[in-house]
């Protein structure tokens, strides 16, 4: 599998730092595991099932409604599009809304890894404004695994899967039980 820098992606502009502080890049040593764990297909239907989720469910009528759009390796891709019900500024994406969309990616990126993991930690760059009604296009991928950790780093582009990039993260995502998910849900 092809494992992606933990620099700067393709296409960013130069000059500026890579997404990832020291608490977002792998140790010395970390690997990218092959995708393709025992309980990985339970896991695939999980995700395609799980329909209350604020950024992928089709249940959630002014959520995200990310879909995925390709899993090759620990690459997800996906999309979603700007709706008013997102705005900050008028007629500009909110950043929560972008860091929610990377956290929805990069979650993903995670989850096909066979594992249950949540996040940790949450790093976003803002690239560029984001207006109302525009697709952005999503991109994650695990940059290494060290025990519990997994680290990600994904990028949201406009204009086509190729354009400039206008949000990018980091982030540490930590492996928790499946009773992690009860427990949260009695309080
Ligand atoms: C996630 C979806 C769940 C839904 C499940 C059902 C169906 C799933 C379907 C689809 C899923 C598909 C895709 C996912 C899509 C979207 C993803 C959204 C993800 C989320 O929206 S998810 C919600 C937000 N998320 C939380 O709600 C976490 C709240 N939190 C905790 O629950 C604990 O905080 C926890 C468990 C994180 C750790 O707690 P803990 O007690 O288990 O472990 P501990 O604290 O010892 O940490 C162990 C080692 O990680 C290091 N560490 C921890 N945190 C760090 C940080 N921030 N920075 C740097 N290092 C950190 C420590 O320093 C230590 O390191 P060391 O081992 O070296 O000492």
């Amino acid at each position: 599998m092809t494992a992606r820098s933990t620099g700067s992606p393709s296409g960013s502009p130069s000059g500026r730092p890579g997404p990832a502080s020291s608490r977002t890049t792998p140790p010395p040593g970390a690997t990218v595991p092959e995708p393709s764990g025992p309980d990985r297909r339970d896991l695939d239907l999980k995700l395609a099932d799980y329909d209350g989720c604020f950024g992928c469910g089709d249940q959630s009528s002014d959520g995200l409604r990310v879909k995925q759009t390709g899993i090759t390796g620990t690459e997800v891709t996906g999309e979603f599009t700007v709706l008013e019900a997102h705005q900050g500024a008028p007629g500009l994406a909110h950043g929560g809304v972008l860091a929610t969309a990377m956290d929805e990616s990069l979650g993903s990126s995670a989850w096909v890894l066979g594992k249950r993991y949540v996040t940790g930690r949450l790093e976003t760059d803002f690239m560029a404004p984001v207006p109302v009604g525009s697709t952005v296009y999503l991109r994650s991928w695990c940059t290494g695994v060290d025990g519990r950790k997994a680290y990600l780093q994904g990028e949201g582009r406009i204009g086509g899967p190729d354009g400039p990039i206008a949000v990018r993260a980091a982030a540490l995502f930590i492996e928790v039980p499946e009773e992690h998910f009860s427990r949260e849900r009695e309080g």
